[in-house]
């Protein structure tokens, strides 16, 4: 697996008039593991880790990088290799069809078009989207517009899969659909979840409180820290 390397990594964002709001604590971490999963309680900072991890935040100071390439000087090259699921597919899916979708995702890679429909076709049939090639990406379940939202991140190989809450907004059964999809994944995960069955999965958990890593560890350790951690905060 390739190795993600945060040193002293932290995430400050100006507050008006007031200086400066630490989002994110000076994190020093090497992750390696097939599944890395990242919980803690709503805006402790497990969204501004992730995207640390592909550039879609930048480090403040300290730096990030993804199997050697610094995400800020080599920002093309990391985003080539990391895809981000986001928590709402609709950022997103934005063309009419899913067909179209998928195209759209591999419009850089696939310059012919009779080849990048084939290709997308195909994407579309290994996440189990056949039948919906043609139709409109608004007459989706949740969970199928997730996997769709998922499909156009694998449709470009990624070698790391980051997705920030891929499960918050569907039910039970298509939670199941989506983690299964994930978790048979190849490539690196990282997973930022409420989901804490989802989260005992992962090879290894880190636990995020008030913008730092409180727990690094097995996902058994870290479900129990923070499950304490709650029922002390009541
Ligand atoms: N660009 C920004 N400017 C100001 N504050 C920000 C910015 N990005 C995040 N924050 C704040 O930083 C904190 C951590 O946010 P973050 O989205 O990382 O939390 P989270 O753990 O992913 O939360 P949730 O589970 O609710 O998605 C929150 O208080 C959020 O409001």
């Amino acid at each position: 697996m390739p190795t993600i390397q945060l040193d002293a990594a932290a995430v400050r964002v100006p507050l008006p008039g007031r200086g400066e709001r630490e989002i994110l604590a000076p994190t020093t971490l090497t992750l390696t593991e097939h599944r890395i999963g990242v919980i803690g309680a709503n805006g402790s900072g497990k969204s501004t880790l992730a995207r640390l991890l592909n550039g879609l935040v930048r480090p403040s100071s300290g730096r990030v990088s993804i199997g050697g390439r610094d995400v800020v000087r080599e920002g093309a090259a990391v985003r080539r290799m990391v895809g981000f699921c986001f928590t709402d597919p609709a950022a997103q899916l934005v063309m009419p069809t899913c067909v179209e979708d998928i195209e759209l995702s591999l419009r850089r890679t696939v310059k012919d078009s009779a080849a990048r429909r084939e290709r997308a076709l195909g994407v579309l049939a290994a996440n189990g989207l056949a039948d919906h090639a043609h139709d409109s990406v608004h007459s989706l379940s949740g969970g199928q517009r997730q996997l769709l939202a998922l499909a156009g991140v694998l449709a470009l190989d990624p070698t790391i899969v980051v997705a920030d809450e891929p499960t918050t907004l569907l039910d039970r059964a298509n939670t199941r659909r989506v983690g299964d999809t994930l978790f048979g994944l190849d490539q690196q995960l990282v997973l930022v979840t409420h989901d804490l069955e989802l989260a005992a999965r992962c090879d290894r958990v880190l636990v995020v409180d008030s913008s730092r890593v409180v727990f690094d560890g097995s996902p058994r350790g870290a479900v129990a820290h923070y499950t304490d951690m709650v029922d002390v905060d009541g």
